[in-house]
């Protein structure tokens, strides 16, 4: 079969996958299916903040550099995820007791220095992740809502800036993908990061689904935030199954990934979908939702399920 990234790429989109670093190492299978499939990857742990600077000053840019540079290697974009998320910091940041003052020092050296690092070679960053709160009352609270005051993104995304002029710069959100309480406050953000000039360009949802579906006015929603003259884009696509799954389920699963396939194209500042994992050997699902799994394309021998053949079709339709 033509390889996704090719079906994309006749749309003038990109398809990509989260890639976790043991995965690029140990599996040789893997890597040919990931250069074969996909025109961008997005490092799924390695360019989180736990992950460069475990302890203050010591960083380790390992597995983030072995990302780059296979995407080089098998031209392949690089998705950078995430600067500013309240998960995985490391624990001298969140126990460091740090003022506003020094907090700012603190993130700004590290934009400058995680951005700077791949400048040229990283073409979009998550720099914001998962701020609104869920019930859409404000941000959600957190060391750097907590810290650095209400106009905080606006000051990171311009670093961001500074550190590479080129990439684009995006806020990634959850459970944001239909219309609601939550995607109507991060549309608020969105709108008013825009009329301050802050440099966003660009907003993520994560679409994290499962056999509920895809929530209601998805594509209203990716449509009213690329009229804002943000790209839109798809970052963190799986769905989730009841295991052990049967036929029924796996042939809903591909309906769902095939919709939303069609919602992207049919926006066209969509610039591309990514999944979380592009195969149920490694994905984030079973470890932290028990008694579920199988939410990929392929399964765990690197086979095309259902999901991977709807995923296709609904690039190639007319
Ligand atoms: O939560 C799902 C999405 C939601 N959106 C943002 C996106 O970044 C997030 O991704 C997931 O984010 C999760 C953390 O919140 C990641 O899970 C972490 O992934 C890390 C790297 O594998 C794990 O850390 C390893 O844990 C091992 C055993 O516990 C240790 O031996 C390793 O040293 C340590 O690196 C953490 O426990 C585990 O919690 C998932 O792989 C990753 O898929």
């Amino acid at each position: 079969p033509v390889p996704l990234r090719e079906l994309a790429a006749r749309d003038g989109r990109d398809v990509g996958t989260a890639v976790p670093g043991p995965a690029l190492k140990n599996y040789a299978g893997y890597r040919e299916e990931l250069a074969r499939e996909f025109s961008t990857l997005t490092p799924e742990n390695a360019m989180k903040w736990d992950a460069i600077e475990p302890e203050r000053g010591t960083l380790n840019w390992t597995d983030a550099d072995a990302a780059v540079d296979f995407a080089r290697r098998h031209d392949m974009a690089v998705r950078g995820h995430t600067l500013i998320w309240h998960n995985q910091i490391p624990r001298w940041l969140t126990d460091g007791g740090f003022s506003r003052e020094q907090l700012d020092g603190i993130v700004r050296e590290h934009v400058r220095r995680t951005v700077g690092r791949y400048r040229g070679r990283v073409f979009e960053w998550d720099v914001l992740n998962e701020l609104t709160a869920d019930d859409g009352s404000g941000y959600r609270r957190s060391l750097w809502s907590d810290t650095l005051g209400p106009d905080f993104p606006a000051r990171v995304l311009r670093w961001a800036r500074e550190a590479d002029p080129d990439a684009k710069l995006y806020w990634n959100e959850i459970a944001a993908d239909g219309i609601s309480a939550k995607s109507d406050r991060f549309y608020a953000f969105a709108k008013a990061l825009k009329a301050a000039g802050a440099p966003l360009d660009g907003v993520g949802f994560q679409a994290h689904f499962n056999l509920d579906g895809v929530p209601k006015g998805f594509e209203e929603n990716l449509r009213r935030f690329s009229d804002l003259g943000l790209d839109v884009r798809v970052t963190e696509l799986d769905v989730a199954l009841q295991l052990p799954a049967d036929d029924t389920a796996r042939a809903r699963q591909a309906d769902i990934y095939a919709q939303v396939v069609r919602a992207c194209r049919r926006v066209d500042r969509c610039k591309g979908i990514t999944v979380w994992g592009f195969t149920d050997r490694f994905s984030w699902i079973p470890e932290t939702q028990p008694g579920f799994g199988d939410a990929t394309l392929l399964d765990r021998e690197l086979e095309p399920k259902p999901a991977y053949r709807a995923f296709a079709a609904a690039l190639q339709a007319p």
